[in-house]
């Protein structure tokens, strides 16, 4: 469904990307995890064609972005980490605009505006100004807008950064519930709300891929005297911890460790 290859990003002599390469299959969810300023913000902002990679190719449905930008557009559904939304519309004024830019044809709208408003359960605030609403509120709004043109693709931005407990499981309820209409990729440095609703995990670190794989093989202790599963928290912070290796020059009366820069 989704096909990366190859991607770099460059930002004048900063390379943001360093030639990241993955494949999504339909109903995948995917959580991107990466310490701040790993690159996850620009792999999303490329995926969702907001800005190119100074190399490689992305792929959707067998459509190259660089060639079909604008129908790949209408394939995606994106919350930023700031939704665009705009405060003094009511919340359904806004959906109904968001269809429209979107492309959804006239006829269609009123169907996908009743649609997002059940799925994501903003019934009772359909009239409520925007800037009235709470932020949990508010984020919804960001994911029905994100969904109005039905993508086959979602990618969230930290989805639920400042909600409180109630509001993240609400929206992490609403995320899980995409699954079988589409593929979504959500970044967060919450691990266990990746842990919730992802099946698997990118880990991106100064702007390489350096883990990719399925929670229900990373979650596996290997050491079978732990009795204690492994957290992802446990994973995350092996792949970021300094490398200790042990020196081989140690002198018998102390043992030097060697602890690398990456
Ligand atoms: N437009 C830009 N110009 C220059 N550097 C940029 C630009 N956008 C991002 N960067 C740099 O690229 C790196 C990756 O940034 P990015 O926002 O993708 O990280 P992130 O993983 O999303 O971080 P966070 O978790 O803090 O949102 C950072 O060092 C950032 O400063």
């Amino acid at each position: 469904m989704l096909i990366v290859k190859h991607i770099s990003k460059n930002f004048g002599s900063f390379q943001a990307l360093d030639k990241v390469s993955f494949e999504m299959n339909r109903g995948d969810i995917v959580g991107l995890l990466g310490k701040n300023g790993a690159g996850k913000t620009t792999l999303m902002r490329i995926l969702t064609s907001f800005i190119t990679p100074s190399s490689g190719t992305v792929t959707i449905d067998g459509d190259d972005m660089s060639k079909h930008s604008l129908t790949i557009r209408q394939k995606i559904g994106y919350l930023p980490e700031k939704p665009p939304l705009y405060g003094d519309m009511t919340v359904q004024y806004y959906l109904k605009f968001a269809a429209e830019i979107k492309g959804v044809p006239k006829n269609k709208r009123l169907i996908q505006l009743a649609k997002v408003l059940e799925e994501c359960d903003l019934e009772q605030v359909k009239q409520k100004t925007i800037a009235t609403l709470s932020k949990g509120y508010k984020q919804r709004v960001g994911i029905a807008q994100a969904i109005i043109h039905e993508p086959k693709l979602l990618i969230l931005d930290e989805p639920t950064s400042g909600l409180d407990p109630m509001q993240i499981q609400q929206v992490l309820a609403l995320i899980k519930n995409q699954r079988d209409q589409r593929t979504v990729l959500l970044s967060t440095h919450t691990l266990t709300e990746i842990e919730q609703v992802a099946q698997r995990v990118i880990m991106i670190k100064s702007g390489r891929i350096v883990l990719d794989d399925y929670l229900s093989k990373l979650l596996r202790n290997k050491d079978t005297s732990q009795f204690q599963p492994l957290t992802l928290e446990q994973v995350f912070i092996n792949h970021h911890q300094p490398q200790v290796s042990e020196n081989t020059s140690q002198t018998p009366e102390s043992t030097r460790l060697k602890v690398s820069d990456e």
